[in-house]
């Protein structure tokens, strides 16, 4: 078992034992927002279908309209209507027009549109006030080309890539299964919320703002009920829950005292790391445990929470093949000092914002891995390599909250 290392040691084998997901679901487009797509996806049309009007108007033929006016309007018959859904099939002649409605098909023989309000319609004439240009026509596959892969296996499915999916032809999506996370919480002096609370009793938080950030990754939460108190009732539990690929445990980590976790990681369990040099959470355990991997939280919340973060939600997205990055650093302008740890990188709660173009960061206060109220009101993680503060001023490493404003 590896003791004390570097959060880059330690993320390294966190990873190494990620093994990427191979089920994929079919989903029908409204269920896979936020899912990651299993395939590589090409459009099964063109986009648009074939030239079509940016605008409400009339198509003719570019060279009768040139040179038009509003003291010297060109005057077309109007030979038809095409409004979008209804195409017009006829040709269009020399001296023709064609009324056309937004996304309507451009007529066999008209190669330019004029806009509705540079017209001036008299029964089945239209005088233009202006040249008719092919600037207003969409050209067949500006936006999608036929067979052309636009979505990467990969993919977080966001709104705009369910849409153009939609767009491409497709009403069923092929989506990595979302792993499925067991959260357990541990310590005799948690109580579930809505119980009455005992004396020294505290109410578990941690299932839940873990369960949050794991739906938040792209996982399944499958919250545990607490765990009895031996190796056997753990594994019951388990069982009801189904197959899981990753198990969460938080609390009973800090001095190796992890009772039944640490009895059944005993018997049947490989520990790869215990202890990180990193705060808060420094005391995350990572363990396999009879082919599960396990993540043994710190119990604090804020610990719990920031270490899923850190390695819990890189976990998830190499299980799901995600492309995108777990977390994004940027850099901002302290306001407030940062307080170093003198041993371990620290990660300080912040709130950073957007100011006269600069991001600037200030300390949500009390950084006690026990003040969850921090994880509420912040919005960020201000990183500092071991014995470096930070002073007003300074311009330090930021971590965002995924999804967090
Ligand atoms: N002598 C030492 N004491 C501690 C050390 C140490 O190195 N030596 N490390 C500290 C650090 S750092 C952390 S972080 C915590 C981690 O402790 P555990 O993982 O063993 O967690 P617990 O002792 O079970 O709980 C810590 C704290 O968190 C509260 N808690 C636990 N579970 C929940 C939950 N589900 N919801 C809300 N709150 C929870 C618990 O009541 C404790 O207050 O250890 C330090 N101590
Ligand atoms: O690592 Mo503990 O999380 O410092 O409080």
């Amino acid at each position: 078992m590896k003791q004390n290392i570097t959060v880059e040691a330690a993320l390294e084998i966190v990873l190494q034992q990620a093994k990427p997901l191979e089920s994929i679901e079919l989903l029908p487009l409204t269920a896979a927002y936020g899912g990651i797509l299993g395939a590589e996806l090409s459009a099964k049309v063109n986009h648009p279908y074939t030239d079509d009007t940016a605008v409400d108007g009339y198509a003719c033929l570019e060279a009768d309209t040139r040179g038009a006016s509003l003291g010297n309007p060109v005057k077309l018959k109007v030979v038809g209507q095409s409004p979008a859904g209804k195409p017009f099939t006829g040709k269009l002649e020399p001296g023709e027009a064609v009324q056309v409605f937004t996304g309507a098909p451009i007529p066999r023989g008209a190669n330019a549109v004029i806009r509705v309000e540079d017209t001036l319609r008299e029964g089945d004439y239209v005088w233009l006030m202006k040249p008719a240009s092919a600037a207003d026509i969409r050209r067949k596959g500006d936006d999608l080309v036929l067979g052309q892969t636009y979505l990467h296996k990969g993919d977080l499915l966001t709104p705009g890539r369910v849409g153009l999916a939609a767009a491409m032809g497709y009403d069923q999506l092929p989506v990595v299964r979302r792993p499925r996370v067991g959260i357990l919480s541990t310590g005799d002096e948690v109580v579930e919320p809505g119980e009455p609370l005992p004396y020294g009793g505290v109410y578990n938080s941690n299932s839940y703002s873990v369960a949050g950030l794991v739906l938040e990754a792209g996982g399944e939460p499958v919250i545990l009920p607490k765990a009895s108190d031996s190796v056997e009732g753990v594994r019951a539990q388990l069982q009801r829950a189904g197959k899981l690929d990753l198990l969460l445990t938080t609390g009973g980590v800090s001095m190796g005292e992890y009772d039944i976790v640490r009895q059944m990681l005993e018997r049947e369990g490989e520990i790869h790391f215990w202890k990180v040099k990193l705060q808060p959470g420094g005391p995350l355990l990572f363990a396999t445990w009879n082919g599960l991997p396990l993540m043994g939280l710190p119990g604090n919340p804020v610990s719990a929470m920031v270490t899923f973060l850190l390695f819990g939600r890189p976990f998830l997205f190499k299980l799901l093949g995600r492309t995108d990055a777990p977390y994004s650093l940027l850099r901002a302008v302290a306001d407030t000092p940062f307080e170093a740890n003198p041993t371990r990188r620290a990660y300080r709660r912040a709130v950073l914002r957007w100011e006269n173009d600069r991001y600037r960061v200030a300390s949500t206060g009390n950084q006690s891995s026990g003040v969850l109220n921090s994880m509420a009101v912040g919005n960020a993680l201000v990183v500092l390599e071991a014995g470096l503060l930070a002073q007003p001023g300074d311009s330090v490493d930021v971590i965002p909250f995924p999804g967090a404003s």
